[in-house]
């Protein structure tokens, strides 16, 4: 069978700029620029080598979609029509290769030579002069990936990827649970989650499923299931408050994660999306649990409605929806919705779920957010701690197993073909591949 794991594992390793097959592996010419170096209209056998040395001097990857164009167009220019038996569906980069060169039909070899370096010419002159060099690291901001902070009695953790909108790598998960357990031991009375920039943050880094081991993707699945429970159980456990201040859209774990917080500040500007369906993915951070709960009907007498409706605050929309529904359906039909179908809710739509406290305007976000908090730890931190483990105790076990079961299950659909697919159509469209 062969998985999403190996499938990543074989496109980042034969798809890395400069490795897509034959056009790049001719014997190396002359460096010439060659809209510069043809004059003649037929290109030439030489015009052709020229342009495949030029390719390989190309700095800036130029894309999957232009890679196999060349790639068609030189088998085309140096075999003639595609010769090869179509591969399978699971073999994803030699099936695009395929299906590329065949769709040149019979296409002559001289006007596949000519079109070939006509290409390699009009993308050399584009890329001229080289642009400048981007800013340093991205405009990310000194501190690493990970920044963690505790002043006043706050501890404050910061996904700081700005240019990768805050995603989660591998190693981003040891350091949030480094950072839990030492914020559960410090002074602080509130731990707060949030992302530096735009985003709050936009999930699991979808190319954390790139890097295989030697003993397979399967070992790959299951030190990520390994690693995903112990991510998940750290917030299970956590003892004192935990807040998300929700500057941005979040996505994925960063949304699911919320069901386990006890405070949830959003920015008007905030969405919250779990694109599980679309990716070949099912639901983790205990909202299979947490989501059907909040978003049922126990939730309504809570909802809050009016006074800073339109300027923050909740809407009451859920009530209209009750009409004409049982409410143990409603409870499925809301959080279905978003786990299973992947729909998108804004600010307002989540707090009216009880999956937001309250939405703040972006202009004041900040400042009013911070200056709650700030009073918030002014409480005495022993009855806030009883009080929160009062309220929590009693469902742990139940959360527990739940994030056992939502691991086991993740570890299966990382290696199917739906989710294979789903990363690989990400990360060859942003040209990771
Ligand atoms: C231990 C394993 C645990 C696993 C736990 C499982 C969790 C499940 C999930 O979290 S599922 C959700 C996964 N996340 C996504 O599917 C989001 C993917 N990203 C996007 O859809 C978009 O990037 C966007 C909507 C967040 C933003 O779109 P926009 O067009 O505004 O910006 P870009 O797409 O150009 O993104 C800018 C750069 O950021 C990179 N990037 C963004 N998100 C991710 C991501 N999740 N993983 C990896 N990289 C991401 C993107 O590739 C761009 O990088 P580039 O500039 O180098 O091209």
């Amino acid at each position: 069978m062969t998985t999403m794991a190996q499938v990543i594992c074989g496109l980042a390793r034969r798809w890395c700029f400069g490795a897509l097959g034959s056009p790049l592996q001719v014997p190396c010419l002359q460096a010439l620029p060659l809209h510069l170096g043809r004059t003649a209209t037929r290109a030439s056998q030489r015009d052709l080598e020229n342009a495949v040395h030029q390719v390989k001097l190309w700095k800036k990857d130029p894309g999957n979609e232009v890679k196999l164009k060349l790639y068609a167009l030189y088998k085309q220019a140096t075999e003639g029509p595609c010769n090869l038996p179509k591969p399978g569906m699971m073999d994803l980069v030699n099936k695009a290769k395929w299906d590329a060169w065949s769709a040149l039909g019979s296409l002559p070899k001289e006007t596949a030579r000519e079109n070939y370096v006509d290409l390699v010419s009009s993308l050399s002159a584009a890329s001229e002069p080289p642009s400048p060099a981007k800013p340093a690291a991205d405009g990310e901001q000194a501190g690493g990936d990970l920044v963690v902070t505790s002043e006043n009695h706050i501890t404050t953790i910061t996904f700081n990827r700005p240019a990768k909108k805050n995603a989660i790598t591998t190693q981003m998960y040891q350091d949030i649970m480094l950072a839990l357990q030492a914020a559960s031991k410090d002074d602080s009375v509130l731990t707060v989650l949030t992302g530096n920039g735009e985003y709050y943050c936009s999930g699991n880094d979808l190319t954390n499923f790139t890097d295989i081991p030697p003993e397979g993707p399967e070992e790959k699945a299951r030190t990520n299931a390994i690693l995903l429970r112990e991510f998940v159980d750290c917030f299970i456990d956590f003892p004192k408050p935990l807040v998300a201040v929700v500057n941005g859209p979040a996505v994925g774990i960063s949304v699911t994660l919320l069901g386990l917080f006890d405070l949830v500040y959003a920015s008007d500007r905030a969405t919250f999306h779990t694109p599980f369906g679309p990716l070949g993915l099912s639901p983790e951070g205990c909202s299979s649990y947490t989501f059907p709960k909040m978003m049922g009907p126990s939730k309504l007498s809570r909802t809050k409605v009016g006074s800073r409706a339109g300027e923050g605050g909740c809407q009451s929309q859920a009530t209209v929806s009750l009409q004409g529904r049982g409410l143990g359906q409603l409870v499925f039909l809301k959080a279905a919705e978003m786990l299973i179908f992947g729909r998108k809710l804004t600010a307002q739509e989540a707090c009216a779920q009880g999956l937001v406290t309250e939405v703040f305007p972006d202009s004041t976000f900040q400042k009013e957010v911070w200056t709650r908090l700030r009073a918030y730890t002014k409480l005495p931190p022993n009855a806030v701690r009883t009080s929160r483990e009062v309220m929590r105790s009693k469902g742990r076990e139940r959360l527990h197993a739940v994030n056992a079961e939502e691991c086991g299950a993740l570890q299966q659909r990382w290696l199917s073909e739906e989710c294979t697919s789903a990363v690989v159509r990400f990360l060859s469209r942003r040209g990771k591949l």
